[in-house]
C-alpha cells in the first residue's frame, strides 16, 4: 500500500473560462499520519486545491488519490464518504441550538422514530474525551467563544468519520490561549491515527506544529520540504521568491498636538450590558497608539462606537476640534476617519461588487466630476492600487467576492489608507494576509505617522501591536488597565495586563 493517504497529482484548475488558472500542475502528496502545512502568498491558490479534496470544485485536470486509488470527489457529501473533512475559518453552527444537537445534525441517532438526546449527548462526551477536546454538550452554541465553536467544527467532522482533517487557518480567529490548545488537539488527533492538512500565513505555527511543508507560489507548486529542515526565512523565500524582513522600522516622528481624544467612553454590547467600561485615549499627530488585549474585552464595540456603528451611552469622541459623539459614518469619514474594520464581509465590503465599486465606497464624491461618477477616474486609481497594494487579480472588474480573501483584505487596506484622513483605525489590518503583503501594509501605516496622521491599531497578534506602536493600552473587561511606552512592553508585561494581572514597577 501506499505510503500516502492523499497524493493531488498535476492538478489544473481554470476560472472564468480560463481567464484565471488558480492551480497549474500542482502535484500535492500527504503521509498518513503527518500535520502537513500548505503556505503561499494571498492568491496563490491554496484555498482552491482545498476545495477540490472538498468537493466543492472539480479539477479541471489532473488525478486525485486517496489510499492509492483513483477518486472523484464530487460533492461534499462525497469528499465526507470518502473520509475527508474540512473546518472552516467561517463556522456553520446553528446558534441557538446545544452542542450536542448542533453535532448531530443531518443525522440525529433516533430511539423509537424519536431523537435520541441522550445518546447525542454521550455521543459528544465520547468523542470529546478521546481527542482531549473538553466541551460541554448541554451548552447553547451562541454562548461559547470563537475557540469552543471551533472544537464542535472539529467534532463535527470526526462524527461523520473523517480520517484526513483540512484546516483553513484555523488560528486566524483564535486568542493566543486558544492556539495553544488547538495546537494540542492536533498533536491528539494525529495521535489518534488522524492526518491534517493546514493553510496558514503564520510561518512560527508551521515551524511549531507541523511535520512537512508544501508551498504554492502563484499557482504552481514552489516545493516540500521537512519542517525539521526549514527555517521561516526558508520558508518565505520560497513563498515570495525575494527576502522577507521580519521587522518594520519605525519611523522616529516627532509627535505634533492631541488630535484625537475618547474620553470616559461607555459603549453596550450587543447583549444590552457594558462593554467598554470608561475608555480614555488620547492619540497625538504622527503617533501609532496600539490597543492590546484578548478579543471580547471590548475592542469591537469600542472600534464600532468610534466609526459611529454603535451608539455612545456616555463620554466623548473629537477628532480635532469636531466632536463627533454622535455623528454618523458619513459624517466621521468627511471628518477624516478611515477605519479598516475587523470583519471586511460586514463592515467594509460588498462580495458582489467588483473591485473598483468596493474601492469607492463611502468615497464617491472623489470621484464625481460635477454630480457624475468618473468611471475613467476610478479605473484608473483602482489600478494604480491595485499595483502598490499588490493585489492579485486579472483586472479592476473583478468580482470582490472572487478574490482571495487576503486579496480583498488589500483592496480594503487600500481605499482606507489612501483617502483623505486625519485618524486611521486600523483592526486586525494584516488578518489572513500573507507575510510579504504585511510588510507593505505594515510599511504603508508607518509611512502614515510621517505625514501626521493619529493611528489607533487593534490586533489580536502581539507582534503587530508591538512592530507598528508607539504606545500600547492593554484592555481588559472593558477598561484601559494599563498603557506602555513601546520601549517599556514585553511580551510578558503585555500578557499580564491582557490576563488581568497587574505588572510591578
Ligand atoms: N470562484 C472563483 N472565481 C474566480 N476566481 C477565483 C475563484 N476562486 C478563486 N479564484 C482566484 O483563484 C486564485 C487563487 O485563489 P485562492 O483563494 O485559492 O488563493 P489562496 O492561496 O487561498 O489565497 P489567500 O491566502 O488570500 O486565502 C485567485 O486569483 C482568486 O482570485
Amino acid at each position: 500500500m501506499s505510503e500516502y493517504i492523499l497524493e493531488m497529482e498535476n492538478i489544473r484548475k481554470e476560472f472564468l473560462g480560463g481567464k484565471v488558472i488558480a492551480n497549474e500542475d500542482i502535484t500535492l502528496k500527504v503521509k498518513k499520519g503527518e500535520i502537513h502545512a500548505i503556505v503561499g502568498e494571498n492568491g496563490a491558490g491554496k484555498s482552491t486545491l482545498m476545495k477540490m479534496l472538498n468537493g466543492l470544485y472539480e479539477p479541471t485536470s489532473g488525478k486525485i488519490l486517496y489510499k492509492g486509488k483513483e477518486i472523484n470527489i464530487d460533492s461534499p457529501s462525497v469528499a465526507a464518504k470518502t473520509g475527508i473533512g474540512m473546518v472552516y475559518q467561517h463556522f456553520m453552527l446553528v446558534d441557538t441550538l446545544t452542542v450536542a444537537e448542533n453535532m448531530v445534525l443531518g443525522f440525529e441517532p433516533s430511539i423509537m422514530g424519536k431523537f435520541d438526546k441522550k445518546k447525542a449527548r454521550q455521543d459528544v462526551i465520547d468523542v470529546a474525551e478521546k481527542y482531549g477536546l473538553n466541551i460541554n454538550p448541554d451548552s447553547k452554541v451562541e454562548d461559547l467563544s470563537v475557540g469552543i465553536q471551533q472544537r464542535i467544527e472539529i467534532l463535527k467532522i470526526l462524527f461523520k468519520g473523517a480520517e484526513l482533517l483540512i484546516f483553513d487557518e484555523p488560528s486566524a480567529v483564535l486568542t493566543p490561549q486558544e492556539v495553544k490548545e488547538l495546537y494540542q488537539i492536533m498533536r491528539n488527533l494525529v495521535k489518534e491515527g488522524k492526518t491534517i492538512i493546514f493553510i496558514t500565513h503564520k510561518l512560527q505555527e508551521v515551524l511549531d506544529v507541523s511535520d512537512n511543508i508544501t508551498v504554492i507560489r502563484k499557482g504552481k507548486n514552489a516545493g516540500s520540504i521537512k519542517t525539521s529542515e526549514a527555517t521561516k526565512e526558508i520558508i518565505a523565500n520560497m513563498m515570495v521568491g525575494r527576502k522577507v524582513l521580519f521587522e518594520v522600522n519605525r519611523p522616529d516622528v516627532e509627535l505634533g498636538k492631541d488630535l484625537v481624544e475618547v474620553l470616559n467612553m461607555r459603549v453596550n454590547g450587543d447583549n444590552g450590558l457594558e462593554a467598554v467600561k470608561g475608555v480614555d485615549l488620547i492619540i497625538h499627530e504622527g503617533e501609532v497608539l496600539g490597543i492590546a488585549g484578548v478579543e471580547g474585552n471590548g475592542q469591537t464595540e469600542l472600534i464600532e462606537a468610534l466609526a459611529g456603528l454603535r451608539k455612545v451611552e456616555k463620554g466623548s469622541f473629537r477628532i480635532g476640534e469636531q466632536n463627533l459623539t454622535h455623528s454618523s459614518p458619513r459624517d466621521r469619514r468627511e471628518s477624516g476617519l478611515s477605519h479598516i474594520p475587523e470583519d471586511r464581509h460586514k463592515r467594509a465590503a460588498i462580495d458582489d461588487f467588483t473591485i473598483e465599486e468596493n474601492m469607492i465606497l463611502g468615497v464617491e464624491n472623489n470621484y464625481c466630476r460635477g454630480s457624475i461618477l468618473d468611471f475613467g477616474k476610478i479605473t484608473e486609481k483602482t489600478n494604480e492600487y491595485i499595483k502598490k497594494y499588490d493585489i492579485r487579480t486579472p483586472d479592476s472588474k473583478v468580482k470582490f467576492g472572487g478574490l482571495s480573501g487576503g486579496n480583498q483584505q488589500k483592496v480594503v487596506v487600500a481605499r482606507e489608507l489612501e483617502k483623505e484622513n486625519r485618524f486611521i483605525i486600523a483592526s486586525q489590518p494584516t488578518r489572513g494576509v500573507d507575510i510579504g503583503a504585511i510588510e507593505m501594509i505594515h510599511n504603508t501605516i508607518l509611512s502614515e505617522k510621517k505625514n501626521k496622521k493619529a493611528i489607533l491599531v487593534v490586533s489580536a497578534e502581539l507582534s503587530e501591536v508591538m512592530s507598528l506602536s508607539d504606545k500600547i493600552a492593554v484592555m481588559y473587561e472593558g477598561k484601559i488597565v494599563g498603557v506602555l511606552k513601546r520601549e517599556e512592553a514585553t511580551t510578558e508585561k503585555l500578557g499580564i495586563l491582557m490576563a488581568g494581572g497587574k505588572i510591578d514597577e
